[in-house]
């Protein structure tokens, strides 16, 4: 199974953390999140390939630096739209959608997986069990711990990726025929948006990156709130 992680570019991520976190925190939280997020899959024997989706360089250095494939998000922030914003679910889903297409035309008919890049307490043998599930067949998909969204969509054999990620993404992914797959895999669907989800994955225990990254943010008085 080939991996696919999606990270915008660091200055517009976690903006729904900008009530606490100043824009440098932000970046250096979300870099600690992916860094342990791939170490995660790393660990997960039935995940041999890795590609990071990305248009921010700091992100593609660190994905190298890991070993894992980089493929450039085609369009960056802002250039789709001829200058107007346009919506994350569009250019994440476009940019998931030319990924998987790229890696199936270099690797022919391959099980795929898109895995949240904030899942910071992830536990290698939760997404062990995931991988297993969703080898039954088709498209599936692992709802996260709010029921609302999604923290992993796979799409296994002959199935397109057809990635409905943004608002109720759980719904989209269920509504155009993705499993929902059932276990109890609380890092796994921990993904990490709020200050609350921090608190969560905080109790349930993150990665080590995530850990120093934390503690960082805790040493800097801007980021004391
Ligand atoms: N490559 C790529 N990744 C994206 C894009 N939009 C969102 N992502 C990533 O997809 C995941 C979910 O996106 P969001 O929830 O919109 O962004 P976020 O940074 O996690 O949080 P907010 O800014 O608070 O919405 C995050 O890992 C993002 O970095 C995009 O256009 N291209
Ligand atoms: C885009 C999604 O993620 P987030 O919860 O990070 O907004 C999603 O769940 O579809």
């Amino acid at each position: 199974m080939h991996a696919i992680v999606a990270v915008k570019s660091l200055r517009s991520a976690k903006s729904r953390l900008a009530g606490e976190l100043d824009s440098d925190a932000r970046a250096d939280l979300v870099l600690a999140m992916l860094h342990d997020t791939l170490a995660t899959v790393a660990a997960v024997s039935a995940i041999d390939s890795v590609t990071v989706v990305t248009p921010d360089p700091t992100v593609a250095a660190l994905a190298y630096s890991v070993g894992v494939t980089v493929y450039a998000d085609p369009a960056p922030d802002g250039a789709r739209t001829n200058g107007a914003t346009p919506r994350t679910e569009e250019t994440l889903n476009a940019a998931l959608s030319a990924a998987a297409a790229d890696i199936r035309a270099k690797r022919g008919v391959v099980d795929l997986v898109v895995l949240q890049a904030d899942l910071p307490a992830m536990q290698p043998s939760e997404l062990t069990e995931a991988v297993a599930a969703a080898r039954s067949g088709g498209r599936s998909v692992v709802v996260d711990h709010h029921g609302t969204g999604t923290s992993a969509l796979f799409a296994c054999g002959e199935s397109a990726l057809d990635p409905r990620f943004g608002p109720e993404s759980a719904l989209g992914h269920a509504n155009s025929g993705a499993r929902p797959l059932n276990g109890q895999w609380p890092g796994l669907r921990t993904d990490v948006d709020t200050h609350a989800d921090l608190g969560t994955v905080r109790a349930l225990g993150v990665g080590p990156a995530t850990s120093a990254s934390l503690t960082r943010l805790k040493a800097t008085p801007s980021n004391s709130r």
